[in-house]
């Protein structure tokens, strides 16, 4: 199985070194194309084969990944449409608020649509730990296995209708740097107390890794709050001052922002 990923930025190139860290695929089995050559040289150190030509990519590739801005997508499909055999080939679209029923438009040739999954995620890939969110076409629905086995391998997966995807989109492609900018101001917080930045980084992180874990056996947030707030102590002091700063608002019209 051979994969292409046309788009070396922040996502197509966190993409393809979490997908160096897997066992799925032969570094030459990976074929990584970006109009500059710099962004290439790194892969290229790894042994994968890089191109800046897309035609080239395509054309030897079971998956071709598409990783590009939005408003490139269109140009770079009509580039390679004529490499690619629909036969055996599916296309995966990164690129956000790009619906399925467009890329076939743009795809279909003599009649025929390819393969199309849909793939957001989020640029924890790099390390293995996305949430990637997955809608394919009808085609793609019929055998699944191979997209499904790549982004299992690179984090948690949900496959969902593509009337939800920018809500996935934006609880975890954008949510990634909701989280950091949370750690930041923490960290900021940590730094007015008394701890260098670099300290009161490490003890933010630490401290949502203990969050996620108690998270990950089934607990509640709100029943493990309860377990943090001693009556008349520090921690209800602190969230009502939170609260009373609009945090739980605040998030919730973030999130909800990104789809605005
Ligand atoms: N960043 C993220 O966290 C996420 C991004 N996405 C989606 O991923 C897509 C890419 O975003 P992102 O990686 O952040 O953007 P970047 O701008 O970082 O990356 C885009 C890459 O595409 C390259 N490129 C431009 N034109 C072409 C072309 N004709 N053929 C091949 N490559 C080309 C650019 O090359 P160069 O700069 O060298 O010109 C650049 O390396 C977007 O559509 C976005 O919606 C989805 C989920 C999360
Ligand atoms: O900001 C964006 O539009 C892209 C999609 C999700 C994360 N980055």
């Amino acid at each position: 199985m051979k994969i292409a990923v046309i788009g070396a930025g922040e996502m197509g190139g966190a993409f393809a070194t979490g997908l160096l860290k897997t066992d799925l695929f032969k570094p030459e089995d990976i074929t990584v194309a970006n109009p500059h050559e710099g962004k290439l040289k790194p892969f290229a150190e790894q042994g994968t084969s890089v191109t800046t030509d897309n035609k080239v990519a395509a054309a030897v590739a079971d998956i071709v990944v598409l990783a590009v801005k939005p408003k490139v997508v269109k140009g770079v499909i009509d580039e390679i449409k004529e490499e690619l055999d629909y036969s055996k080939q599916t296309i995966v679209n990164m690129a956000a608020s790009i619906k399925l029923d467009q890329l076939e438009a743009w795809l279909i040739s003599g009649g025929d649509v390819p393969a199309i999954c849909q793939a957001i995620p989020n640029i924890g890939i790099a390390h293995r730990q996305s949430m990637t969110f997955l809608s394919p076409n009808d085609k793609a629905a019929a055998s699944p296995k191979p997209v499904l086995d790549i982004f299992n391998a690179l984090g948690k997966t949900m496959v969902v209708d593509e009337d939800l995807l920018g809500a996935g989109t934006a609880m975890a492609g954008c949510g990634i740097a909701y989280v950091l900018r949370f750690i930041r101001a923490a960290s900021e917080a940590g730094v007015e107390l008394g701890f260098k930045a670099d300290d009161a980084k490490n003890i933010i992180l630490q401290t949502i890794k203990g969050a996620g874990s108690l998270l990950a056996e089934g607990c509640h947030p709100e029943a493990e709050i309860d377990k943090v707030t001693t009556p008349g102590g520090m921690t209800i002091k602190g969230l009502n001052t939170l609260e009373a700063n609009g945090f739980t608002h605040a998030v919730i019209e973030g999130f909800k922002g990104s789809l605005k």
